[in-house]
């Protein structure tokens, strides 16, 4: 109940704040005209208040008539102000209404300087309660003069009075007066009592202090009336102000001595020490002033919940406010009514039914369900048949079907049925445009939403990456997914601002992803030193991968600073003001990792890009990185049991043999699909079987097109750096500690055009540590590039005459 009211005060709250009125009243030139307007309201009544007390007998006769152009008020402020004043004073406080004028001034200060509200909330309740309680005391000493107390404190006083009686009714206004000083400014007794206490010490301290200035004055008096030579004997009474000369003093001569003693006992101040003395004696008699201080100040609200309230939420969008998001028309329309030929149906019902027979399965019921590309056939079968044995007839259904693609699910998980899946001899696209647009995608509150296609029922299938939350797909060539890729990134375009999302895209076939390039600076992440975002080259992934490890360390880093558990929580945080950006807290984007062809990535790099990818496959989940893995060769020595163990969402589409589906799914099932985006999907338990929708390339263009024609960021996202160990930069070789050989491996290496440690050791017999440890110099002097795997160095030296220059340029250096 409570959290209910809570909500309800909440949202009524944020409501207010987004009325145009509220934002109104918060800009600081309405707060200026409004604390002006009060302030010179307050001076108006005053005036008014004031002439009232002049001329309110002879304005009487006017009150009522404040149309009537003949009729003349007295008061300086006219019919308006004399009926202001009739009303507060008169039928109101008496003169305790001069409590209203200071208020209204008060407040109009007040919000000129911009103090707090709840202070002015504070000072007017002390403001009405002074008024009230005077109105009252000024009706109990004056009853003759009732103008002076109203007609308010008038009857109050009246009626109190026939309660407490004359005198009863003096004592609560006296307690109240006390109980208002002592409340209001803090006033005890205590420090009445120690304020007379100190004055009394000091009055006393400065009385002595006097006597002591008055004796001392006349023994300096006496002192300068003595002869020089006896002057030395009296000077043990300054003994202390003597030490404290500068030693230059006591180097002069007997003469100068003298000459410096009258000089020292001149000066008056040197009679201190004895003056502290006698002080120190007489504070012991004294108590210990003690100075009660002020109480701090406390803010009624939390500082982030006043940033929230200033400034409201943290909108990460800001920066692109006016980014907008693609529209429906940039995806084509197919023709998506599923038709399906009742003759088809039929046979295809019939042939069951008989194939069934000739194995001896009867069938109690039989019900079809058409799809875009198949339809499901869902057979009940007689009482007493074993599951088994019609799963083992899969083959022969199928031949006798006469069909690809003809798939058994036996039973339908939770439905207690056998499914026959058949394709249609005629298949229906399904359109990006389709999953998109249905209220499932458009109403999902999923973090990172993605519509894949459409399901048997011809329901669109939408799935939370977040939430799978790393995504393996496989497929033999030309079984759509390319397309299944672009359907992700095409979901996440159309629902994720730039500032939520960002991807890095790797992409060794050079061709699939370019076309996301025009949206670099919206979407896309990269290295700080890379020029192009879209990966392409094995180092670089290397690199890239390495980098999204530490960006994962480093968000750990934030999500434990800010005590929350994942990235939705953190940016929740963020977003309500209550982490500091000068601690390094920022709004945090997913990242999206996407590899175009993970095969080939293992083939050339392997451990090296197996590693970190199983590193962030475990652990980057709740800081928001997800990969998404594609891959034609589903085998065992690409995905590996550790990438598999860390990436239970899979895709599968169709791939050629029933080997690779279950490495891929953990089960048969992708080797018997139709192709052309016929995929299954599963994320550990279930498979579901589902038509990817289709979403061109010429489609995706105009994607990338309308969002790069955008504002966008200054550069893509940039991700941290990360420096290889093995790379040419970390290699800082001193030109001193250079090898012997060094210029002569230079030449050989030149000549020779070729980078090669084994080179080295063949020309100059040198072991191998030697001659890579030249290598090594040779790279960090800019001859040699950088490691390349198996092939040589590139030499970036063309000739001897280059090689000299270098060198030369190297020594001014
Ligand atoms: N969802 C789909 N609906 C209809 N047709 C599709 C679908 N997906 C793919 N296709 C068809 O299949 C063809 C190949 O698809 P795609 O390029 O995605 O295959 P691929 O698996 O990526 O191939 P490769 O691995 O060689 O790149 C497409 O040109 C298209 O004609």
């Amino acid at each position: 109940m409570a959290r209910s009211k809570q909500t309800k005060t909440k949202t009524s709250k944020s409501k207010e704040e987004k009325t145009p009125v509220f934002a109104f009243l918060k800009t600081r030139q309405t707060q200026n005209i409004l604390g002006l307007f009060l302030i010179l309201f307050s001076v108006f009544l005053c005036i008014a208040f004031i002439s009232f007390f002049f001329n309110w007998q002879a304005d009487q006769s006017t009150l009522n008539h404040l149309t009537d152009k003949t009729v003349k008020s007295n008061n300086l402020l006219g019919k308006i102000g004399a009926n202001l004043s009739h009303f507060f004073i008169y039928k109101g406080f008496g003169l305790a209404a001069f409590f209203i004028v200071y208020q209204i001034f008060i407040t109009g200060f007040y919000i000129l300087i911009k103090r707090k509200f709840a202070k002015i909330i504070i000072s007017w309740n002390w403001g009405l309660l002074s008024m009230v309680w005077l109105s009252i005391t000024l009706g109990f000493l004056h009853q003759k003069y009732a103008l002076l107390s109203g007609i308010v404190g008038f009857e109050i006083n009246n009626y109190l009075q026939t309660f407490l009686g004359k005198t009863g009714l003096a004592i609560v206004l006296v307690f109240l007066f006390f109980t208002y000083i002592i409340i209001r400014y803090k006033v005890t007794i205590d420090t009445y009592l120690e304020n007379w206490k100190a004055q009394r010490a000091e009055r006393q301290e400065n009385a002595e202090k006097e006597a002591i200035e008055i004796s001392s004055a006349e023994e300096v008096e006496k002192v300068k009336e003595i002869p020089l030579e006896n002057k030395e004997e009296k000077k043990s009474e300054f003994e202390l102000s003597l030490e404290n000369l500068q030693p230059t003093i006591s180097k002069h001569s007997d003469v100068n001595k003298k000459e410096t003693i009258t000089l020292k006992i001149e000066e008056e101040p040197k009679i201190e020490p004895v003056l502290v003395e006698e002080t120190v004696e007489d504070k012991n008699d004294l108590d210990i002033n003690v100075e009660i201080s002020e109480e701090e100040e406390h803010s009624t609200e939390n500082l982030s919940d006043k940033i929230l309230k200033d400034f409201g939420e943290f909108d990460p969008t800001l920066e692109l406010s006016n980014f907008r998001f693609p529209t429906f028309n940039l995806l084509k329309q197919y023709n998506e009514s599923i038709s399906i030929d009742p003759e088809e149906l039929e046979a295809n019902k019939n042939r069951i039914v008989e194939t069934l027979k000739n194995y001896k399965i009867g069938i109690a019921e039989i019900k079809a369900t058409v799809g875009p590309t198949i339809t499901l056939y869902e057979i009940v079968p007689e009482a007493g048949i074993r599951i088994s044995k019609i799963k083992n007839l899969e083959d022969d259904i199928a031949l006798s079907l006469s069909a690809l693609g003809i798939r058994i699910i036996a039973p339908i998980p939770g439905k207690g049925t056998i499914g026959i899946e058949v394709p249609n001899k005629k298949s229906t696209i399904v359109s990006m445009h389709s999953a998109i647009s249905s209220k499932k995608f458009q109403e999902s509150q999923m973090e990172l939403p993605i519509g894949l296609g459409k399901t048997i029922s011809n329901e669109t299938f939408v799935v939370d990456l977040a939430k799978m939350p790393h995504l393996l797909m496989a497929g033999a060539t030309g079984q759509g997914k390319s397309v299944g890729l672009n359907a992700v990134l095409t979901s996440l375009l159309y629902k994720k601002h730039p500032a939520e999302v960002k991807f890095v895209l790797v992409d060794p076939k050079k061709v699939e992803l370019t076309l996301f390039n025009k949206i670099e600076r919206h979407y896309l992440a990269k290295l700080p030193d890379s020029e192009e975002a879209i990966i392409t080259d094995t180092t670089k992934v290397v690199h890239t991968l390495n980098s999204l490890c530490i960006e994962m360390d480093n968000r750990y880093d934030l999500l434990k600073s800010a005590m929350v558990r994942n990235i939705k929580e953190y940016n929740q945080k963020f977003k309500k003001r209550k982490l500091n950006p000068n601690d390094g807290h920022q709004f945090l984007p997913y990242i999206v990792l996407v590899i175009d062809e993970f095969a080939d990535l293992i083939m050339t790099a392997g451990k090296e890009v197996e590693t970190p990818i199983a590193r962030l496959a475990q652990l980057a989940r709740a800081i928001g990185i997800h990969l998404i893995v594609a891959t034609q060769r589903p085998s065992v020595n690409v995905i590996t049991g550790i990438i598999k163990a860390n990436f239970p969402a899979r895709i599968a589409f169709r791939v050629t043999s029933k080997i690779d589906s279950r490495t891929i799914l953990d089960a048969g099932g992708a080797d018997q699909l139709i192709g052309r985006g016929d995929l299954l999907y599963t994320n550990g338990n279930s498979i579901t079987r589902i038509q990817c929708a289709f979403v061109d390339t010429p489609e995706v263009e105009k994607i990338t097109d309308f969002i790069g024609s955008q504002k966008a960021y200054a550069e893509a996202h940039l991700l941290p750096e990360y420096v290889d160990d093995e790379s040419g930069t970390s290699i800082d070789v001193d030109i001193a500690d250079r090898d012997k050989l060094f210029k002569e491996a230079a030449e050989i290496i030149i000549t020779a055009q070729q980078g090669s440690a084994s080179l080295l050791q063949r020309k100059l017999k040198l072991g191998y540590n030697r001659a890579g440890r030249l290598i090594d110099q040779l790279e960090a002097a800019g001859i040699v590039g950088g490691f390349e795997g198996s092939k040589a160095r590139q030499v970036l030296v063309p000739d001897f005459m280059a090689l000299e220059q270098l060198l030369e340029n190297e020594k001014k250096q």
